[in-house]
């Protein structure tokens, strides 16, 4: 579980987090929605730390991040996996070169044991008989599986994504969306999911968190959503025509 505390982070004086409390689930998809510029990106940051926050506390599983030194901190990230907007792949590597790299970084793992570990984790994400290519000679699905096999691959407890679908078909938006449910489940990990994309929230939300102008506004689950009031979040959830008939047809189907 991954809970933060009165998080507070400001640029320049200008307050993008305020007092934001919460808590991220062993074993669930924890989705972080709202619109652009609401915060996603920067609550994310913060809780990996790539940003210092000005106030309150950001636990895993109950170890304070904030209060550890620099070697603690560089352990807790060991155990995350992370899952860039883009794929964040390197482009000068194969396929099978890109999972290695964090076993390489990280790991005191023997040759073939990496060997072992790389095959295992591209196997997970149904990507075998692809290791020898490069990152521009497969698609942007195939890309994102490849980096979801490189973010399993030192066996993480937590597992942060930014945006994992974005540029991405809808068919291949939900495909994405099922392996990371998947190995949440499967492995235990704590997953935070940041995303905009309303099918994301419909298929995998199993715990959402809603900011709006850097402010916590709502928590629930995708089913809860339907018969919110929050008005804030109702406009954002279902501003397209297509949600709304959704809502219309689950308020029927519940009388
Ligand atoms: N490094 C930075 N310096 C100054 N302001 C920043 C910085 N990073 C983000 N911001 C500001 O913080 C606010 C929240 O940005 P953030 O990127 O977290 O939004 P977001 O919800 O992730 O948006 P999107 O969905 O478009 O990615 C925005 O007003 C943004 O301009």
């Amino acid at each position: 579980m991954i809970e933060i505390v009165g998080l507070r982070k400001s640029f320049e004086g200008r307050i993008v987090l305020d007092d934001i409390s919460a808590s991220f689930e062993k074993g669930k998809t924890n989705l972080i929605i709202g619109q652009s510029g609401s915060g996603k990106t920067v609550l994310i940051k913060s809780i990996v730390g790539l940003h210092q926050i000005d106030d309150g506390a950001i636990l895993y599983d109950g170890r304070n991040f904030i209060g550890m030194n620099s070697l603690e901190r560089k352990n807790i990230r060991k155990e995350i996996g992370m899952l860039f907007q883009g794929s964040a792949l390197f482009d000068y590597m194969t396929v099978e070169e890109n999972v290695r790299f964090p076993l390489d970084m990280f790991s005191n793992m023997s040759l073939s044991e990496k060997d072992e570990r790389v095959n295992f984790c591209l196997k997970r994400v149904n990507l075998e008989n692809a290791n020898q290519r490069y990152p521009s000679e497969i698609s942007g699905g195939m890309q994102k599986r490849v980096a979801i096999a490189r973010a399993i691959s030192l066996n993480p407890r937590y597992l942060i994504c930014d945006e994992p679908n974005s540029g991405l078909d809808p068919r291949t938006s939900i495909v994405i969306d099922e392996l990371i449910r998947e190995i949440t489940t499967e492995y235990d990990i704590t997953t935070i999911v940041n995303t905009h994309d309303m099918n994301s929230v419909m298929g995998i939300g199993e715990k959402i968190i809603f900011l709006h102008e850097g402010v916590k506004h709502w928590e629930g689950t995708k089913d809860e959503i339907f018969d919110s009031d929050n008005e804030v979040l109702n406009d954002f959830v279902f501003a397209s025509e297509l949600f709304k008939k959704i809502r219309r047809v689950h308020s029927l189907a519940k009388c």
